[in-house]
């Protein structure tokens, strides 16, 4: 029994396809009060055709097709590197998995799986939020401890935004060289398109970006709540349904503004740090389901930032 989702308010969070995908694998679901109850003997591999790409979806069937009895396989099945990486972390543990990284996903279920010593994935959002704070700012910054090859999509909107990028095996850097950004057009879609978590960031960025850059959200319905708090900073955005028009402004002023979810609150603080005076994010506690820190680290690297006591 597990509750229904939580997560961040930006646009309703279904999980009728990780129901499905458990029932046709065998699993006796109901939802009531609230929660998902669900009971099962052991599960039996069978195809799944996802409706939609979808993440989690795809992670909770991959996880319990790897101790069904017989072969599951899932079509239309997420690509995200998190879920690549489940994969691998499945497969030290001993599960047997074919087709990691692609929309078809053939699962062998094992009769158990043992324990590993696995090191997750570094956290491709956070690093690109303080890439595209660099880019803000006109700065210059290293991330370590960041893998490229997750990023294309972000690091092909930087360099178009003017940023020089280099990378290493475990390291991207990016240098602004003191330039202004110049606007990007952006479309959020699943992977390897680009990410929605990156999304808002990008809107700060295109706020004082040269020329009008245009970005429209496919994956939640309702995740511009950070348009109308950018607005209050001097930001010069139109909303019309999922879709942004930004047109850049050279200058920002600071404003108490209020952060709505997770990738809100990151970028009104990019907001804040390029706003002239100062900025003050409520609700900024959202931040911390995804960032640890972030004050330090933004600190370390030059902003004039710090935490207010509840
Ligand atoms: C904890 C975690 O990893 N969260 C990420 C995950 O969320 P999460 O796994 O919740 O997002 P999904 O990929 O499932 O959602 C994608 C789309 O599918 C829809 N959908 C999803 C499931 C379902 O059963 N039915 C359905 O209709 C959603 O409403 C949404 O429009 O992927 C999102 C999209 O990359 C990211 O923004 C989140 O940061
Ligand atoms: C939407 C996000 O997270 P969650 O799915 O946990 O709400 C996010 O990471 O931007």
């Amino acid at each position: 029994e597990v509750s229904l989702p939580g997560g961040c308010a930006i646009g309703s969070r279904p999980v009728d396809q990780h129901i499905r995908g458990l029932q046709a694998l065998g699993a006796e679901i109901s939802v009531e009060n609230g929660y998902i109850k669900a009971r099962a003997k052991r599960l039996k591999g069978t195809r799944i055709v996802m409706d939609m790409v979808t993440v989690t979806g795809t992670e909770n069937i991959m996880m319990a097709a790897t101790l069904a009895e017989g072969t599951t396989v899932i079509e239309n099945a997420a690509q995200e590197p998190e879920v690549v990486d489940l994969a691998h972390c499945l497969m030290s543990m001993g599960a047997k998995i074919e087709g990691v990284g692609t929309s078809t996903l053939v699962i062998h279920g094992v009769e158990r799986l043992h324990g590993t010593d696995y090191k997750v994935l570094p956290d491709r959002i956070e690093t690109g939020t303080f890439l595209v704070g660099a880019a803000m700012t006109g700065g210059k910054v290293r991330a370590r401890g960041a893998r490229a090859s997750t990023l294309d999509a972000v690091l092909a909107k930087l360099e178009e935004s003017g940023a020089h990028i280099s990378s290493g095996e475990d390291w991207i850097e990016l240098d602004m060289g003191g330039r202004r950004p110049k606007a990007v057009n952006i479309t959020t879609a699943p992977y390897p398109a680009f990410p929605t978590d990156m999304q808002a960031q990008f809107t700060a960025l295109n706020c004082v970006a040269e020329g009008t850059g245009v970005i429209t959200e496919t994956v939640f319905e309702n995740r511009f709540m950070h348009a109308h708090e950018l607005q209050r900073l001097g930001a010069d955005i139109q909303l019309e349904g999922n879709t942004a028009v930004i047109k850049g402004v050279e200058h920002m002023s600071g404003a108490p503004i209020m952060a709505t979810d997770l990738r809100a609150s990151a970028c009104l603080v990019l907001a804040g740090l390029v706003a002239q005076g100062d900025t003050t994010v409520d609700r900024v506690y959202h931040i911390d389901r995804g960032y640890e820190n972030i004050e330090e680290k933004l600190g370390v690297l030059g902003a004039r930032i710090r935490r207010l006591p509840n």
